[in-house]
């Protein structure tokens, strides 16, 4: 069984906050946080403008920076951001294949494939974002959630550090995700199709207290990615702290 010294955990901030809004999140909640943050390894994928500004306030923090979107590659693709422009401006992460995105822009597995290639190659680690849409039998979304991956890394460099983040789509701002069994299940599954040394498996969707324990019960979870959980110190406090217990 593959054991992590910590579980890693990430937030995105998606749209939901402007500049002054993230910086007053995160002078409230992420920085005084930010001891036990650095412990998981987080970072916060924000929009673009955002970027050099959570640099400067996270500076010396040990809380990263990510990105929330790139694009395959340089040149003349008006409107998009380059990796290597997000590893210049200080980036370690960055998304690829989120729900939302391949929901909304219909972005499709092999578009997703070349962007966690390319993120790759300029030296982030790309977060390769899968799972189901819709609720699904559990054996459908395990199946549905590994082609996924399988396609988005078939042609991945075999020695480079990715993180898969299983995030059903129906789960995210949902009251409950997924269960521990369902998600277990689709772990196996994803552990089937990518077995590279450095892929590291993350969970998603409605996650609170007690959440990363129950999945680490049935799997050998790397970590998980917070959403309506980072909104506040408390809550924050309460799900970082279960997880570095776990
Ligand atoms: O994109 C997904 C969200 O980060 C999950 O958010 P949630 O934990 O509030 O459901």
């Amino acid at each position: 069984m593959t054991e992590l010294a910590a579980p890693l955990s990430f937030t995105s901030t998606k749209m939901n906050l402007g500049r002054a809004g993230t910086v007053e999140w995160m002078e409230r909640v992420i920085l005084p946080c930010a001891p036990r943050l650095a412990r998981l390894s987080f970072f916060v994928c924000l929009p673009y403008p955002l970027l050099s500004t959570a640099r400067e306030l996270l500076s010396g923090s040990g809380v990263g920076v990510g990105a929330q979107n790139t694009w395959t590659g340089g040149g003349n693709v008006t409107g998009e951001v380059s990796p290597c422009l997000l590893a210049e401006l200080g980036c370690g992460h960055v998304m690829v294949g989120h729900a939302e995105r391949r929901n909304l822009f219909g972005e499709d597995d092999s578009l997703v494939a070349r962007k966690a290639a390319a993120a790759s190659e300029a030296g982030l680690v790309p977060v390769v974002c899968v799972g189901e849409q819709q609720r699904v039998s559990t054996s459908a979304a395990a199946r549905h959630t590994a082609r996924q991956a399988r396609a988005a890394l078939e042609n991945f460099a075999e020695d480079a550090p990715v993180l898969v983040l299983y995030e059903p789509g129906w789960a995210i701002g949902a009251e409950r995700g997924a269960s521990p069994e369902h998600a277990a299940e689709v772990l196996e599954e994803l552990h089937r199709v990518e077995t590279r040394a450095r892929a590291r498996f993350l969970y998603g969707g409605a996650v609170v207290a007690g959440t990363y324990t129950a999945l680490r019960e049935r799997g050998v979870w790397d970590g998980a990615a917070l959403g309506r959980a980072v909104h506040d110190v408390g809550l924050l406090r309460e799900v970082t702290a279960e997880m570095l217990a776990a």
